[in-house]
């Protein structure tokens, strides 16, 4: 799904108003009424009492359509008019002739009683527009709404986040309801406390103008995940099914290879190899028998080489950082043209040694955490400065990053695609590697390395979306990913079905 920036919303707005033949107030009302629908909808009983701060902008025009609505539905609803929140817009203007013909009145300044659990704030104070730092009374009335007891929904955006720079302060909002297009700023770490669900309202711009729209930034959601999806063929068998090389491991950290064999095999892949130190024969063999092994090596690798010719390699889980591995790695580099997965320590490793990139197979995967994002590629001012060096850093060695955070950026050329299954049951140790085995499994199965990337986080997320039902948030471990992979791939072949 596209993420498009303001301009490139306005510019949506223009053209559907032009081919559609509507007013621009129409649009509005359309947008509102979607939003009316979603709230009538989770809210069927008439008791939830309704408090909604507008702006006069034409978010605040939105909120007050949706006031008139639900009063005309029998909701009980209140309005209040923020005034330092914008300049009134003539579709703002439109929307309060409305609500004062339909005897309703805003700012009454009054308390009302509600029953617990049944008062909800509809933020409508500002939305894309915002475009300089609040005025003070603005501030208080979000720090008052962020105080409350009742649920928050914002329309289009919680108001005070900016599109395209750092917020800091915006209502903290449980549902938003953003129309037609997910905003970038949503899935930015430091936006995460603004924002807990997000629902995505059609609201019928023009599909043309979507469709032929260039963009930078992706959501990568289950329906459009669909079309990466590689289903096995009825002809397949494990020579057919792609042979993954699993490179890791030393003593004290052979868990993190056994993880990242085990997600390889079940994400699908025919055969696995590990190639481990000799320390770690025992405990593969043992805890993964599924897998074949090589070592080399007492405690850590001193050595890579093989004669056996994988379709996919994936190379750093538990691998440390010893100085003879460094030099593995490095002698390993320079021969290897097998697609390639790069994580934890041997990124590490190139993090030191940046002069080694150049050695990397076009398209190699690297799945860096934040701070190893940051010792590859330097520290970042903000989280929209964060995406322009991470999009540079990918087109400047022709690699796939797969920025690994709440909401995981897949970032090759100048694109970059968020991913938006998983949850915080994944904050746990070795899911990471866990990750690193999925891709590598999905290359060594001839998915191309972009689909590989961005298919193996979602595959990755889904697992743990689906897993939380069973084992709690806490109690999931990075075994779990294993464990639940068969039931995430069932889930995607049920919304393949779907289609
Ligand atoms: N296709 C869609 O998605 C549809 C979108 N629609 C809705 O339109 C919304 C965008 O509306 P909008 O452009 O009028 O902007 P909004 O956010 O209401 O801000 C109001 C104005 O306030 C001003 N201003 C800025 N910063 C300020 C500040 N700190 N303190 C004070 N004033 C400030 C600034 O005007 P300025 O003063 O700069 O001239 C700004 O324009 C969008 O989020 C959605 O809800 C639907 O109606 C139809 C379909
Ligand atoms: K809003």
């Amino acid at each position: 799904m596209k993420i498009f920036d303001t301009i490139n919303i306005r510019e949506a707005d223009k053209v559907t108003i032009l081919n559609q033949g509507l007013t621009s107030f129409q649009l509005m009302e359309r947008a509102a009424n979607e939003v009316f629908l979603w709230i009538k909808k989770h809210r069927p009983d008439k008791e939830t009492t309704f408090h909604v701060f507008c702006g006069q902008g034409n978010n605040g025009g939105d909120g007050l359509v949706v006031a008139r609505l639900l009063h005309e539905a029998n909701y009980p609803v209140w309005v209040d008019i923020v005034a330092q929140a914008g300049t009134p817009t003539p579709d703002f203007e439109a929307a309060l002739q409305k609500v004062k013909e339909a005897d309703m009145e805003c700012n009454l300044n009054a308390n009302y009683t509600y029953e617990k659990d049944k008062l909800v704030y509809i933020d409508a104070l500002f939305g894309t527009g915002l475009s300089r730092d609040l005025h003070p009374e603005v501030v208080k009335v979000i720090e008052r709404i962020n105080a409350c007891d009742g649920k928050v929904l914002s329309i289009d955006v919680p108001s005070g986040m900016f599109m395209d720079k750092t917020t800091a302060v915006a209502v903290e909002s449980h549902v938003v309801l953003t129309f037609q297009f997910p905003k970038l700023a949503f899935y930015l770490p430091g936006n995460s406390r603004f924002i807990n669900k997000i629902a995505i309202l059609d609201i019928g711009l023009d599909k043309d103008y979507i469709a032929n729209t260039p963009t930078s930034y992706y959501l990568s959601d289950c329906p459009s995940i669909l079309h990466r999806y590689r289903p096995v063929s009825r002809f397949a068998h494990k020579g057919t099914q792609g042979h993954a090389l699993i490179i890791g491991g030393s003593y004290g950290k052979m868990g993190a290879v056994v993880l990242a064999a085990k997600a390889a095999l079940k994400s699908g892949c025919g055969l696995v190899t590990a190639y481990i130190p000799k320390c770690g024969y025992d405990i593969m063999q043992t805890a993964f028998p599924e897998a074949m092994a090589l070592t080399e090596g007492q405690e850590h690798i001193t050595k890579i080489g093989f004669d056996m010719q994988p379709k996919a390699i994936g190379i750093g889980p538990g691998i440390g950082q010893h100085e003879e591995t460094q030099q593995a790695l490095h002698d390993f580099l320079k021969l290897n043209n097998t697609p390639l997965v790069v994580d934890a320590d041997a990124l590490n490793i190139l993090s030191y040694n940046k002069e080694w990139l150049p050695l990397l197979p076009e398209n190699t995967i690297m799945t860096p955490h934040p701070k190893e994002l940051e010792r590859l590629m330097g520290s970042w001012n903000n989280d929209f400065d964060r995406l322009e060096k991470m999009k540079a850093f990918a087109s400047a060695h022709n690699l796939i990053l797969v920025a690994k955070d709440a909401h995981t950026m897949v970032v090759h050329g100048g694109t970059v695609h968020i991913n938006t299954s998983g949850n915080a049951a994944l904050a746990t140790g070795g899911t990471g590697d866990t990750l690193t085995g999925i891709i590598t499994g999905l290359l060594a199965q001839g998915y191309n390395a972009v689909d590989a990337a961005i298919f193996g986080v979602h595959l990755h997320g889904l697992t743990a979306d689906v897993a939380v039902e069973h084992t709690g948030m806490q109690a999931f471990t990075a075994s779990d990913v294993v464990t639940y992979m068969g039931k995430a791939y069932l889930h995607i072949e049920a919304e393949l079905h779907k289609k």
